[in-house]
């Protein structure tokens, strides 16, 4: 009888349900993987603290802090094509008009503390992108974007629903679409983080559940069905809206998405956000 365990954090977004759905299925949380619910951020400081294991987890989190961990293989969270919908700026003017709006108005820019890779693309694009003013960027609680009429950074199942019903009067810039349309290449928001210092028996089991995603991550379009039937799913988003979302993201991380986090990270090294561009390490 085994009695080692896996802590696998699971991001609480629609973007990863389908993948979850399925890992379950081969994986129930009884089996020896435990499941811990959170928002990016939390996932981020989590594995920081030895609190999980392993977790879909902003890829600037690695980025930032190589060192403490190694990365799963053919995994991640990213936006090949077109909009991604989840990961907005919101604002109360065009991207044009904010050097005006910004000198009337001030500098703050709300971003949710919920995000990691996405607030260092935003400040990516800001700067080499749409070259505007300095900003003064203030984090703030999820969800509450909309109550300042400020521009504001949103990700997540908040994001997609301002992406499905357009608050009226603010402009939305899709941050997937603003990142091709400065490099060309398709943008990572997560990787699949490992703590380093994993016992050798948690390494097998780690094998067992990384060739269990790689399968899932090709069969998770089968769970669409019952993920819009749950209780916290259904009463935003159609079964249409979720098969139309889910076409728009990615869980593969092949050559592209790799130079993409390296020239990701290269702008954030240029940011002053990162010392260095780090190697991409693997767990296995
Ligand atoms: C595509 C998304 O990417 C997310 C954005 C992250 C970040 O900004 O740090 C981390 C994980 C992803 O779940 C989304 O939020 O929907």
């Amino acid at each position: 009888m085994s009695h080692t365990h896996l802590t696998i954090g699971q991001i609480s977004y629609l973007n990863v349900l389908p993948l979850f759905q399925t890992l379950k299925r081969h994986f129930p949380p009884s089996s020896g993987i435990r499941y811990m619910p959170g928002h990016p951020s939390e996932m981020n400081s989590a594995l920081e603290h030895g609190e999980i294991d392993l977790s879909p987890a902003s890829a600037f989190e690695y980025l930032a802090n190589a060192e403490r961990y190694r990365l799963l293989p053919g995994l991640s969270i990213t936006a090949p094509s077109g909009p991604v919908k989840s990961v907005l700026l919101v604002s109360p003017v065009a991207l044009e008009e904010l050097p005006r709006w910004m000198a009337e108005n001030g500098n703050d820019i709300h971003v949710t503390r919920a995000s990691a890779s996405s607030v260092a693309l935003l400040k990516t694009l800001w700067s080499f992108h749409w070259k505007l003013p300095t900003a003064n960027w203030v984090p703030i609680t999820p969800g509450t974007g909309l109550d300042c009429k400020r521009p504001f950074l949103e990700i997540g199942n908040f994001a997609l629903q301002n992406w499905l019903n357009p608050p009226a009067g603010w402009h939305i810039i899709d941050l997937a679409e603003q990142w091709r349309a400065f490099t060309g290449l398709p943008f990572v928001f997560a990787v699949w983080i490992v703590r380093n210092g994993l016992s050798d028996a948690q390494r097998e089991l780690l094998a067992d559940v990384h060739t269990a995603l790689l399968h899932c991550k090709a069969a998770c379009h089968e769970s669409i069905g019952e993920i819009s039937e749950m209780k916290d799913i259904c009463g935003w988003i159609s079964r249409e809206g979720i098969e139309d979302y889910l076409s728009t993201l990615d869980y593969d991380l092949g050559p592209r998405e790799e130079a993409s986090l390296v020239l990701f990270g290269d702008y954030c090294r240029r940011l002053g956000l990162i010392p260095g561009v780090p190697g991409l390490r693997w767990a296995l």
